[in-house]
């Protein structure tokens, strides 16, 4: 549905960098129908940059972006729903105008524009700082504004930056309401985050960013399987020695010896620690997001 091609993006240098800075060195995935895509990667990997190409705030050297299998043009993303890195509010405006505003600029009548800001703001937490300016609101406040700006016009596919930071655990979980019902309702969310907690609970799949490249992509069960498992043996007050030729590593505390191994005999292992003393946990833990992220970036 959205398909990026191996995007290139070098930024011009100043004095301290001549040749310029190398952004994206050849991104390519693509969204489909429905799908949370969680984009992932250290600071300055290039996300922010990939996703103002999707929204034509900057172009990209060469590649491509398509959208329903043909090129993206600019009236495609009138109907998309942005949530930028800077954030972007009036100040002064009350926060009930402002999204109702952005929801006409969008080309929604005045009615269907109330409705909208009146049924996304009930649903943020907002219904009762409406009337309040923006910049009377906290930043947490602040950015769920900026959400229901970036939602309010029912886009057909939403590209959002960082939108959970800087929000309390109330509204994190009120915006994935909204977002996965979005989503059941057809529409490919794609959103940046360093928490890679949530993204792994939310995301149907994602990609992993390093210096420009695209370094993993899939499902997380996929990246999860091809990762592997650690296999990890805790024994209760073994006999000495008792780990002495198997793969792994033992850490030892007090009278508790645990061993971790990868691509492992688990029998094996599981024999030597049943002789050795009492097993009190034996199993094959799978990678988080957390530990994927890291071997793909290391
Ligand atoms: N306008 C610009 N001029 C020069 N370099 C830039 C510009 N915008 C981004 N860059 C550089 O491009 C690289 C990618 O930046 P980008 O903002 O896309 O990263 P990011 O993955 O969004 O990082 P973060 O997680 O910190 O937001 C960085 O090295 C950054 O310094």
């Amino acid at each position: 549905m959205l398909e990026l091609s191996d995007l290139r993006k070098r930024f011009a240098g100043g004095p301290d960098a001549p040749d310029g800075k190398v952004a994206l060195d050849g991104i390519s995935f693509a969204v489909q129908p429905g799908e949370m895509f969680g984009f992932v990667g250290a600071n300055g990997a290039g996300k922010t940059t990939t996703m103002r190409i999707v929204m034509g705030v900057l172009e990209a050297d060469s590649g491509s972006v398509a959208w329903k299998g043909r090129p993206l043009e600019h009236a495609d993303r009138r109907r998309f729903g942005y949530m930028p890195e800077e954030r972007g509010l009036y100040q002064k405006m009350s926060v009930a105008e402002q999204v109702e505003y952005f929801g006409r600029l969008h080309g929604l009548g005045p009615s269907a524009a109330r409705k909208a800001t009146a049924d996304l703001l009930e649903r943020l937490g907002l219904t009762e700082r409406r009337g309040d300016a923006v910049q009377a609101l906290s930043l947490g406040n602040q950015q769920r504004v900026q959400l229901a700006v970036a939602l309010v016009h029912d886009p057909e596919l939403l590209v959002l930056d960082e939108p959970f930071s800087g929000l309390d655990p109330i509204a994190v979980d009120a915006l994935v309401a909204v977002l996965q019902e979005r989503c059941r309702g057809g529409v490919p969310v794609i959103f940046s985050s360093h928490q890679l907690e949530l993204v792994e609970r939310l995301c149907d799949s994602v990609g992993i960013v390093s210096s420009g490249r695209m370094v993993a992509a899939g499902t997380v069960a996929g990246l999860r399987s091809a990762e592997g498992g650690t296999l990890r043996v805790v024994v209760r007050d073994p006999a000495p020695g008792w780990a002495d030729g198997l793969p792994g590593t033992v850490t030892v505390a007090g009278d508790r010896h645990e061993l971790r191994a990868v691509d492992a005999d688990d029998q094996e292992i599981l024999r030597r620690a049943l002789k050795a003393g009492r097993v009190e946990y034996f199993g094959v833990e799978q990678p988080t997001l957390t530990d994927i992220f890291k071997e793909a970036v290391a």
